[in-house]
């Protein structure tokens, strides 16, 4: 079998039209800027590292491919393109749908092996947490996302076991804060992020950096709760049925203060400085003007918003440390013995990567997960008994907070109120960019918390 000349032009319509594809609405412009090779005794799998020059910050994608002589049974969905070659037919499939790449990517990092780089370099690299002998199966989790994730189930000393490996589709120089942060937390001995099992690390040329090449995180690989529950869809379900929630809102409460305490002593905190207080200021209020300028019905709370910005500045504003950053009920997982579970600690989907790294605020995820009680009423219609048990869960999540973290949030509420602004005002871009029909969830809540200011 012999590969395409140009798998570009093969590849690059089937890219456009994936959900992690960001450029939507943008005519792209994408060019290959290299690839890596597993060796293999079975199809060629090529992972291409493909650069979108459309947007304004060019996007840098990751495709696995594999390429095929015959096509694979059952994976007709994950075909990306049939090619003439000199030889006859090559079938190109999604790598994460194909076994012989899932196989080839797990065996990469439990066996911490490099690939061979054409332009682009990979390795594995193996944490530990568990040892497997044996990979029986794998798939890809449905559902919308914005990288691949792909369950494994394998052979271990114990038995039979399940491991998820999300390959990450939008790269980004610098240390993804995903891996980084969750095998902190896994090394600490947290019992609230999934043991980390290994990553895959890379490096390709990159223009805009002085030296010409940027390093990364392209896979990370970790225990598969199978079993467990979304926080969210749980806490939809309590709600419609009016279940008593408080209890478990109060446990998440001090899980999240126990996280922050475990990463504030892994990794750090600082006094933040005026400067960097200023700096949070000005990307509140920058925040604020996007937000008027794609939803300008919050122009009518522009000044109250501003002025509780402004009486922050004079606050004592807590230490500075790593947090999970884009904290909400859809990144926590309840596990099936009941415990929580954190997930996803990749930051703003909507920040630059480089931001998503530095020591913030740990009331921005405080913040965040009150944000998502309130969306569990929103979305259910904001009717009374849904409004009263946000009431309810907000309020036993804060208690929790503050009682595991020693840390009287009530006493700074203006503090607090600005991050929660702050989040609904992202709230408010991120709606109306993607699911208009959930705008007045933020709106409302930006109603209230300015009248609150009043
Ligand atoms: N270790 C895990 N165990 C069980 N389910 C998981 C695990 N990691 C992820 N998931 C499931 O996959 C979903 C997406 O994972 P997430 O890390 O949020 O991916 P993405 O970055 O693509 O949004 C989660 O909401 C959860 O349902
Ligand atoms: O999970 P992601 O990292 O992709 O986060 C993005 O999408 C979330 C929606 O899935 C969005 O969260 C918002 O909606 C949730 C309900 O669907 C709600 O629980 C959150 O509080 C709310 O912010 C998130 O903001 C966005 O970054």
């Amino acid at each position: 079998m012999s590969s395409p000349t140009s798998p570009l032009e093969y590849i690059s319509p089937w890219v456009v039209s994936q959900r992690w594809f960001a450029s939507k609405g943008r005519v792209p412009r994408l060019e290959s800027i290299g690839s890596w090779e597993i060796p293999s005794d079975g199809p060629r799998i090529v992972t291409h590292l493909i650069m979108d020059f459309s947007a304004r910050v060019p996007v840098l994608y990751q495709v696995p491919v594999t390429e095929r002589a015959e096509p694979l049974d059952g994976a007709e969905n994950a075909l990306i393109a049939e090619v003439a070659t000199e030889n006859g037919t090559t079938y190109l499939y999604d790598g994460p749908h194909d076994p012989a790449y899932a196989t080839a990517l797990l065996r990469m990092i439990s066996a911490s092996t490099e690939a061979t780089a054409h332009g682009a370099t990979a390795h594995g690299q193996v944490f530990g947490a568990i040892e497997f002998s044996e990979i029986l199966s794998s798939s890809v989790l449905r559902g919308e996302q914005s990288n691949t994730s792909i369950i494994y189930s394998v052979v271990t000393d114990s038995g039979i076991d399940s491991v998820i490996c999300k390959v990450f589709r939008a790269l980004h120089h610098g240390e993804n804060p995903d891996v980084v942060l969750q095998a902190a937390l896994a090394a600490s001995g947290s019992p609230n992020v999934p043991q980390s099992i290994g990553a895959v690390v890379g490096e390709w040329n990159d223009i805009g950096r002085a030296n010409g090449r940027a390093l990364g995180h392209l896979a990370f690989a970790q225990e598969f709760l199978a079993g467990s529950e979304d926080a969210w869809r749980f806490a939809l379900r309590s709600a419609e049925e009016m279940d008593d929630f408080t209890e478990r809102a109060y446990s998440l409460g001090t899980v999240t203060a126990e996280v922050h305490t475990l990463l504030a002593g892994s990794l750090g905190t600082t006094v933040p400085s005026r400067d960097e207080i200023d700096s949070t200021l000005a990307s509140w209020r920058s925040r604020l003007l996007l937000a008027i300028d794609e939803v300008p019905a919050i122009d009518e709370f522009r000044d109250t918003i501003e002025a509780l910005y402004a009486s922050t500045a004079s606050l004592d504003w807590p230490p500075l440390q790593r947090i999970h950053g884009d904290y909400h009920l859809g990144q926590v997982l309840l596990a099936s013995d009941g415990h929580w579970v954190l997930l996803d600690f990749e930051g703003e989907p909507m920040r630059p990567m480089e931001e998503r790294s530095r020591f913030d605020f740990a009331l921005r995820d405080v913040a965040g997960m009150l944000r998502s009680f309130d969306y569990v009423a929103g979305s259910l219609g904001s009717t009374e008994d849904a409004q009263s048990w946000t009431r309810a869960s907000r309020n036993a999540f804060l208690s929790g907070y503050i009682e595991r973290s020693g840390n009287d949030l009530r006493t700074h509420r203006e503090l607090l109120d600005a991050f929660e602004m702050d989040k609904a005002l992202y709230e408010a871009v991120y709606e109306a960019r993607n699911r208009p029909d959930w705008l007045p969830i933020p709106l409302a809540a930006l109603g209230r918390l300015a009248r609150r200011q009043r």
